[in-house]
């Protein structure tokens, strides 16, 4: 049976633009199509062997059944998908891509071109496929008559002892029928109070700091062009200097400056990239461009603007003399070898989040490849027997859309975070059970949303505790939105795993998620948890609830020397989401008090940076 299928799309554009990505949803669709109980694990990676295996060994590692790769088959130098499953394939299954070839020769000679491959490793079957929604699917139905055959004897073949083995560890690891220990049956006995202390905000951040600590930081090299975000695992220091040579700052002429004002014959043209072989004597100069080396000789660059042309050839394609009209200065706009970096210079400092200039910096020294610190792998479910996928065009009564998987997918990318699709778990023991446990492998961090509040499928925190042996950190804070915030540890095949149980309400998920698992992921590679403050003055009066609360709001700017000004979006209960929609931070507010139930305007309070901050539409 399978259980587990990974389809990871190779390619650099989808990488960059995941909307352009067709042939990873055509499996997708044949997958769940097929196989309906299959967990299905979608990514798309660049076109980088590095990055191919690693996550092809990830997705064996973790017991998935079948992985199915689209794209980088084909002949162009960045085509490296075959490359990848070869280094990790134990055993080959040609006759898979043979089969599809000769269908595919059918429809098009261009089936030549493919250079697919299909493997085993372990008890994964891999089977790359084009990267053409056409091609899939022409492949896809060559291969489907095998899959589940293939997927069985590559069970059936391993060693009886470790067939049992196995099976225990599939059992444990993807059941698919886990009991929870978990006794709904007697509503009427469920506690009438929340059982789990309320935990102080500045507590639950301190807990998480401190569990977060105990993820052990793990080193990785990755492509520069893949770093963006990333946070660097040591200091890198420039082995090259920037310029390399004397480069002229101007358009103009390299001259030599005891020269002075005068006359020069222009003996040379040195356009940027070019080598000057002629050394000048006085009187001498070459024209130069900005970015252009210097000639030996000359120490100076006069820009044109100071020049006149005195002699030219008779076709006025060459400058044969000039003027010099402004006496020059030695080492006049010129850039000396190691001006803008020496060698030895720190380039990027350990700890620096990869942004835009590093990049730069790092491609003008010459690194292709950058050390970082790696963040645990992060699996999203969302819980709740109400829940739809958003895609489904029916609504079934009293059902509604899953926002937050979505959501919280989303909004970990906006904090340069990925993360993997653990899809929608029932609010049955079992269900949430099963599900969890087959999350479990693929994840260090679970981030699940719904049912830990105080409804009798509220199951979150039982099944965590009785079915996984977790530690609840926190079952509660005071804070809204997210009073049941959860936070719970647990030991599984022999790793602790991290489980944020967020409330469901969607706004409640979306600001937990920010305050608790951004936060955590930011401790895991070792940078400061918190996010950067600033004080704001509210626009408006705002009345408080009695627990402190994290407003989302928009700023505008007054004037430079004011602080910017904050005003809420909105009704801020935490079913509505459009309160999140464009925030840029989340005010601090505090909880309210008797003497003092609500803030007037122009109060000063905190707000975290939370979003980006644009000019807002006010
Ligand atoms: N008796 C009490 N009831 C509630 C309390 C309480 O203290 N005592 N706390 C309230 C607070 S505060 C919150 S927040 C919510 C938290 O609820 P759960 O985490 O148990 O979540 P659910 O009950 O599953 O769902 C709550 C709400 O959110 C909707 N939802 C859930 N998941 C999604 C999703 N993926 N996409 C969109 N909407 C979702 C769900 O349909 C419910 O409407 O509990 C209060 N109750
Ligand atoms: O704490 Mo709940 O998240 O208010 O709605
Ligand atoms: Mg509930």
């Amino acid at each position: 049976m399978v259980k587990a299928v990974a389809i990871i799309t190779v390619s650099d554009s989808c990488f960059k633009d995941n909307s352009r990505d067709k042939s990873g949803p055509a499996l997708f669709d044949f997958i769940t199509e097929k196989f309906p109980e299959a967990n299905v694990h979608t990514i798309i990676v660049p076109d980088e062997k590095e990055i191919i295996e690693r996550e092809l060994k990830y997705f064996c590692d973790s017991n998935i059944d079948l992985i199915l790769t689209t794209g980088g088959t084909g002949l162009s130098p960045r085509d490296v998908t075959p490359e990848a499953t070869k280094a990790i394939i134990q055993r080959e299954v040609p006759a898979i891509p043979i089969a599809m070839t000769i269908e595919s020769l059918k429809k098009t000679p261009m089936a030549m071109l493919s250079r697919a491959v299909a493997g085993i490793k372990d008890r994964t079957l891999i089977i790359n496929f084009p990267g053409s929604k056409k091609a899939v699917t022409e492949c896809i139905e060559v291969v489907k008559v095998v899959i589940s055959h293939a997927i069985s004897v590559i069970n059936n073949e391993l060693g009886e002892v470790k067939t049992v083995h196995d099976k225990l560890q599939i059992d444990h690891i993807c059941p698919h029928k886990r009991n929870s220990h978990v006794d709904i049956s007697k509503v009427a006995l469920r506690p009438r109070e929340s059982p789990y202390p309320m935990m102080e905000m500045v507590d639950a951040f301190n807990v998480v700091d401190a569990v977060m600590l105990k993820w052990n930081e793990k080193i990785e090299v990755v492509s520069l062009e893949n770093s963006m975000g990333c946070v660097v695992a040591q200091d890198i220091i420039a082995k090259e200097p920037m310029p390399p040579f004397p480069a002229s700052v101007k358009d103009g002429y390299a001259c030599l400056s005891l020269d002075g004002v005068g006359t020069r014959t222009v003996r040379a043209a040195v356009a940027a990239g070019e080598t000057p072989y002629t050394p000048l004597g006085h009187g001498e100069c070459a024209r130069v461009n900005t970015g252009a080396p210097l000639p030996l000789g000359a120490d100076c660059v006069v820009q044109v603007e100071d020049t006149k042309l005195t002699q030219a050839s008779d076709d006025h394609k060459t400058e044969l003399e000039i003027e010099v009209l402004v006496a020059p200065q030695p080492h006049q706009d010129v850039r000396p070898i190691g001006f803008d970096i020496p060698v030895g210079s720190m380039l990027v400092n350990k700890g620096d989040v990869i942004g835009a200039a590093q990049m730069g910096i790092l491609a003008g020294a010459g690194y292709q490849n950058v050390p970082i610190i790696t963040y645990p792998k992060v699996g999203i479910m969302s819980t709740g027997n109400e829940l739809q996928e958003p895609s489904d065009s029916i609504l079934r009564p009293s059902h509604i859309r899953d926002s937050n998987r979505i959501m919280l997918k989303a909004l970990l990318k906006e904090h340069g975070y990925e993360s993997i699709d653990c899809g929608i778990a029932r609010d049955e023991p079992s269900a949430l059970a099963e599900a969890i446990a087959r999350a479990l492998p693929l994840t260090d961090i679970l981030v699940c949303t719904g049912g830990v509040s105080m409804g009798d499928r509220d199951l979150l925190k039982p099944v965590l505790i009785n079915d996984f042996g977790a530690t609840l950190h926190f079952g509660r804070v005071r804070m809204k939105p997210g009073k049941p915030s959860t936070f719970a540890t647990c030991e599984f095949q022999g790793k602790t795993k991290f489980i944020f149980a967020l409330p469901g309400n969607p706004v409640s998920a979306y600001v937990c998620c920010l305050l608790f698992v951004v936060r955590a992921l930011r401790v895991c590679t070792r940078r400061p948890g918190e996010f950067a403050r600033l004080g704001v003055r509210l626009a408006h009066d705002v009345s408080l609830d009695p627990r402190p609360e994290y407003a989302r709001a928009v700023l505008h700017f007054p004037s430079v020397d004011q602080l910017p000004v904050a005003t809420l979006l909105g009704n801020q209960c935490s079913s509505r989401l459009l309160s999140a929609c464009g925030a840029s931070v989340l005010l601090e507010l505090p909880g309210a008090s008797e003497r003092a139930p609500r803030l007037a305007a122009g109060v000063t309070v905190p707000a975290y940076v939370t979003g980006r901050i644009d000019l807002t539409r006010l």
